[in-house]
């Protein structure tokens, strides 16, 4: 049975790229959503709602989740932290809902990687992260780098002081207790990136590559068809992947 699904963001790179899978991946678009649409057109007839729009729109969308009691994916990044607190009340406790800055199964992968090898390699070992995107990319860091950072203090032990965004000017030496983030945007790169481990006469990189949207695109509807009928909360890609040690 395909699952019907609302797809707010439906004219954009990611809403294209889910159209272009969803019937081979057992679902079916019942109602198209951009901006300027009412989501609420043919919402009666989804059972599940995936949202690649823009930040200031999820939170609106969540409150349409929720009072129509259906299960959301959420893959748009880029969301403020008063955003993300807003999304988090709406949503909590009363539908499920997939939140992650990434739905391909080979970054959910790195996310686990670099838990372990965090674990491994311990503090005598600096870790960086670097993302590469296209031109369009509208937020920095991605949120694939913003989950890899969150994992990496958790690991680590750090406080958000301890991100550092760039450097520039007299920085001084590197303090051993930091996480460096780095962007760089240009061109059709779809999306890379690569956690840094540097450590004394040798450093490990763990780079995943992204080359088509549709690894995004399945995972997002893996995502859904996951999520129907789940007890209420906020589950990651990790979640439905069955990576969570
Ligand atoms: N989690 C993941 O795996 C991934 C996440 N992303 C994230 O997904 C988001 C979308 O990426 P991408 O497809 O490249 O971006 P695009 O800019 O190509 O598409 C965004 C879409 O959202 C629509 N939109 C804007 N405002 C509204 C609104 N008010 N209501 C409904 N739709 C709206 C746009 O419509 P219009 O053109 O009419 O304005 C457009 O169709 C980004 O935040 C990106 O970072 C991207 C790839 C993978
Ligand atoms: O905007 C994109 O394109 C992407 N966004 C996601 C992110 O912010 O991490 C995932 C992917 O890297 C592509």
């Amino acid at each position: 049975m395909s699952l019907k699904l609302l797809l707010n963001g439906s004219r954009g790179r990611m809403g294209i790229a889910i159209s272009a899978i969803a019937q081979d991946n057992n679902a079916e678009i019942v109602s198209a959503c951009d901006a300027g649409d009412d989501p609420r057109a043919n919402i009666d007839a989804c059972e599940a709602i995936i949202d690649f729009s823009f930040h200031e729109v999820t939170a609106s969308i969540a409150a349409l989740a929720v009072e129509k009691n259906l299960p959301l994916v959420i893959g748009t990044t880029g969301h403020t932290a008063e955003e993300k607190a807003q999304i988090l009340s709406t949503v909590d406790g009363k539908i499920p809902v997939v939140w992650a800055g990434n739905y391909s199964v080979g970054v959910n992968t790195l996310n686990y990687l670099t838990r372990k090898a965090a674990t491994i390699l311990g503090e005598q070992y600096e870790p960086e992260v670097l993302e590469m995107h296209h031109h369009h990319k509208k937020d920095a860091p991605s949120g694939t780098a913003e989950r890899l950072i969150e994992i990496l203090k958790d690991s680590y032990q750090l406080a958000d002081e301890q991100v550092v965004h760039g450097r520039e000017g007299l920085v001084g030496a590197r303090p051993r207790k930091e996480i460096g983030v780095h962007a760089i945007r240009g061109g059709d790169i779809v999306g890379e990136h690569t956690v840094y481990f540097c450590g004394d006469g040798e450093r490990i990189e763990l780079t995943h590559r992204a080359t088509d949207r549709k690894i995004f695109a399945q995972g997002a509807v893996r995502a859904a068809q996951w999520a129907v009928g789940k007890t209420p909360g906020v589950y990651n890609m990790e979640d439905v992947l069955g990576l969570v040690d």
